[in-house]
């Protein structure tokens, strides 16, 4: 199945091979299909298309792919979608969410989209569409059990029951280099009684930071997460996460962090994340 998979998508796919993997695809796939996985996405994300327009039924033709990778790939084409069905984006509203929580997303949203001289154009701000796992065949392949493959999940997108645990959904800003996430805790995440458990912040920080760290400088991984607890946040309640780049430094990559009401009025917690640029074949050892 994999191994068909791969025959399929090398076929499907105008990929350069940069030198230093040429002739390398049979030894590690996984890093390959990684690759492509990472890719697809920064090619969609640098041309303004979102991810889920890839679960649509329009099939993606020659999507260019910056060479900012530094991997020498120019042009990509995918004439198909890898999942079965198209994934469901988790940033969307859903009956669980509070008024409170619709307001602010309906705030954000309507950032998304200007109108200059009558017509709409895009605005400073861009919703970012969640799923509950990364590319299928960028986890799986060689490194995963079959079992591991079907069933692994994204940790904050890892219950169907809406408003369960992490209800969330990311708005970033490019200009600002900034991103502010609308977060409503489920009863899932307690810790003290009524209210969120610390670990339950943290995972939020970091995908948080996280996410606009990948934005900004491409594959990342969290080196250091350092938190200050200010003010407990209660179960059920909605909060803002505000992340911005503080600076980068070779391949380190510093955001900052803070979590307030929705109001603003309140801080609960201050953060500060430091991502290391990595090859994603440091996740496979290859
Ligand atoms: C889109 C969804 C977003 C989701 C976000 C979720 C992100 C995550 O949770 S990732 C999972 C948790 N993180 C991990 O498991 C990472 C484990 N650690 C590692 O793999 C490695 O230590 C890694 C990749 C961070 C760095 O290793 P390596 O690539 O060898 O870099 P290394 O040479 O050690 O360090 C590079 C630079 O970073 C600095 N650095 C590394 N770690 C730290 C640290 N903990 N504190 C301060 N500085 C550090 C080094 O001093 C070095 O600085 P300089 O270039 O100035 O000398």
């Amino acid at each position: 199945m994999y191994a068909s998979h791969l025959a399929n998508l090398h076929r499907q796919t105008n990929i350069q091979e940069p030198r230093h993997l040429e002739g390398s695809i049979a030894k590690v796939p996984v890093g390959m299909m990684i690759r492509q996985g990472f890719q697809v996405v920064r090619g969609l994300h640098r041309h303004g298309m979102k991810w889920s327009g890839l679960a649509g039924r329009q099939p993606i033709n020659r999507v260019p792919v910056s060479q900012s990778m530094g991997v020498g790939v120019r042009v990509l084409t995918m004439s198909s979608w890898p999942f079965s069905s198209p994934p469901r984006d988790y940033s969307l509203p859903n009956d669980s969410w509070s008024p409170e929580m619709r307001n602010l997303y309906d705030h954000y949203n309507a950032l998304c989209e200007v109108e200059e001289e009558g017509q709409k154009k895009r605005g400073p701000w861009r919703r970012l569409p969640s799923y509950n796992r990364t590319l299928k065949y960028a986890t799986g392949g060689q490194c995963l059990s079959k079992v591991l493959q079907a069933k692994a999940r994204l940790f904050t997108r890892n219950t169907e029951e809406p408003g369960a645990s992490f209800e969330y959904v990311v708005f970033l800003n490019k200009q600002e280099k900034s991103c502010v996430c609308i977060f409503q805790a489920g009863h899932l995440l307690e810790g003290p009684p009524g209210h969120v458990h610390g670990g339950a912040i943290a995972t939020i920080i970091d995908s948080v930071t996280g996410t606009i760290a990948t934005y900004l400088a491409g594959p990342v991984m969290t080196a250091n997460l350092n938190i200050n607890y200010r003010s407990p946040i209660s179960l059920g309640s909605v909060v803002l996460v505000r992340s911005a780049l503080e600076k980068t430094e070779g391949r380190k990559t510093l955001i900052s962090c803070q979590v307030t009401s929705a109001d603003g009025a309140r801080l609960h917690t201050e953060a500060t994340g430091l991502f290391v640029a990595i090859n994603v074949g440091h996740l496979f050892g290859t």
